[in-house]
């Protein structure tokens, strides 16, 4: 029975409008105009500290200096981790797709660039933390999402092979292939390029489409 690891932004949850309210209060805190939600949209995926990176970046900041780097992603983890999930939804289907996929014995993990603290909690605001228990954040291991690492650690931690990953962008194509692990694409999410551009095993628009996917993806 395949193990199953999941993204969290853009994949399960469209996080985008919690993350665009944290943005627009740090830079409110450090008397800077706001920034659209599509130009939010477009950092996510790295992690935090690419996105405070290119926040910098587009107001004209040197991302290399450590000292307002470090001063913008602590107001922005204050503002974010206080609400990670008031304005965010899950995607349609989400929840039924994880229970049927939990029904029939898949284990299910949780492998995000999000860092740990707010992607619990989001889980937890969802209450989809009994179907994901093992977690790996953005913060968990030295390297996060296009390193294979993450991937292999949630892998490990399950025991269970072959193993599945349900990502959404560029970030988790690379991270699967660089993990030889197959990839379902939800094409819903925050990707930038054309679907034929990442490599993936399989494509799904809705979540009700997915635990068919992933039976007939392992009886082949
Ligand atoms: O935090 C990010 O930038 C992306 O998070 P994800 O890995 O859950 O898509
Ligand atoms: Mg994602």
């Amino acid at each position: 029975m395949a193990a199953i690891i999941f993204d969290l932004d853009g994949t399960l949850v469209d996080s985008v409008p919690d993350i665009h309210a944290a943005v627009t209060l740090m830079l409110a805190d450090h008397q800077a105009s706001p920034m659209d939600m599509s130009q939010v949209r477009s950092f996510i995926g790295n992690g935090v500290p690419a996105l405070i990176s290119k926040v910098m970046e587009a107001r004209d900041e040197d991302p290399a200096d450590a000292k307002r780097h470090a001063q913008l992603e602590a107001t922005f983890m204050r503002h974010y981790t206080a609400a990670p999930a008031k304005l965010s939804q899950l995607f349609p289907g989400v929840r039924k797709a994880l229970l049927k996929l939990q029904g029939a014995g898949h284990a299910m993990a949780l492998c995000t660039n999000k860092p740990i603290i707010p992607a619990r909690a989001m889980l937890a605001s969802f209450e989809l933390e009994n179907l994901l228990p093992l977690v790996i954040g953005g913060d968990s291991l030295p390297v996060r999402k296009p390193d294979p690492a993450p991937l292999h650690a949630a892998a490990r931690a399950m025991g269970a092979d072959p193993v599945l990953y349900i990502g959404d962008s560029e970030v988790d194509a690379e991270a699967a292939e660089r993990a030889a692990i197959p990839l379902m694409l939800f094409t819903q999410g925050y990707r930038k390029s054309p679907i034929a551009a990442l490599t993936h095993s399989a494509t799904f628009d809705h979540f009700d489409e997915l635990p068919r996917l992933i039976s007939r993806f392992a009886d082949r």
